[in-house]
């Protein structure tokens, strides 16, 4: 089937409606309403300090661990609520994961990088774990480089391999929605590059959305993009969501071409 047209098939996965959020009494989003679809990779652009970052973390409630947040309105995963208060949230972000700005490997080797998750999550049986770890390294194109490495420290590996390390991480709980903030930005251009193609083929089975500064990222790797900004109230808006092809080559916010033209942000 044509990519265009069973991307335009796909099912809502995650839906906010209405969010606010403050952080004491400075609200750093409102009204943010969008359906994020399943499989697709949606990209978050906007300027600095316009809530990006704190939108992703509200989708696997990073957000609970910062004193003081309050969040209004709903987001829902698969339709369920994850802010209802019977949410398990450490269920939650084994089905919503994440993957930071830096490569955060733990400090240990390759191989229980990759195992932690299945552990802590209560797989026990030595020869599954390592099925688990082959199968999220060949996942991230990793598997060829490090197969001989595997008790080697983590920290050994390239910036570039560390990431896709991590994200291997991410994946060997098997996730349903994967969170990447500024994920590329500590990379050179060509790890970037290996990072978005790893985009492209895990968007087939797992649902990511991005942060990022890069627009020539979003415009390259994303489906589906989203732009924000800070209002005059200084809360952080949602100006258009779009197709990512349409939102760059045909906007329909004066606000969102200024940005895409570069005469702000
Ligand atoms: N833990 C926090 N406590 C208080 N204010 C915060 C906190 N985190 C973020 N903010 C504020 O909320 C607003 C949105 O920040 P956020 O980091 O989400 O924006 P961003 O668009 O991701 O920015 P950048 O592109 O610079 O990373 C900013 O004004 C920021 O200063």
């Amino acid at each position: 089937m044509d990519n265009q047209i069973r991307k335009s098939l796909q099912r809502t996965k995650m839906k906010t409606q209405n969010v606010n959020l403050y952080y004491g009494s400075f609200q750093a989003l409102r009204n943010v309403s969008i359906d994020i679809q399943e499989c697709t990779i949606t990209a978050l652009i906007g300027p600095s300090g316009c809530g990006k970052s704190s939108f992703l973390r509200l989708l696997n409630r990073m957000n609970d661990l910062i004193p003081g947040v309050k969040v209004e309105g709903n987001i829902l995963l698969d339709d369920a609520s994850i802010y209802d208060k019977d949410m398990d949230v450490v269920a939650l972000r084994k089905r919503v994961g994440m993957v930071f700005q830096r490569p955060n490997p733990f400090p240990m080797s390759v191989y229980d990088n990759i195992a932690f998750g299945p552990r802590h999550h209560g797989q026990k049986h030595a020869s599954e774990i390592t099925d688990i770890v082959e199968r999220s390294l060949r996942e991230v194109s990793l598997w060829e480089e490090v197969k001989d490495k595997l008790k080697k420290p983590a920290f050994d590996l390239s910036p570039g391999e560390q990431q896709r390390l991590c994200i291997a991480r991410a994946l060997a709980v098997e996730p349903e929605v994967i969170l990447m903030d500024e994920s590329c930005s500590a990379l050179d251009p060509e790890s970037t590059l290996k990072i978005e193609d790893l985009m492209q083929i895990i968007a087939k089975k797992y649902t990511i959305i991005i942060v990022t500064h890069n627009m020539e990222q979003a415009a390259r790797a994303s489906d589906m993009t989203a732009f924000m900004m800070m209002e005059e109230d200084k809360a952080g808006t949602l100006v258009e969501y779009a197709p990512t092809a349409e939102l760059f080559s045909n906007p329909r916010d004066k606000r969102t071409e200024d940005y895409i033209t570069g005469r702000f942000g």
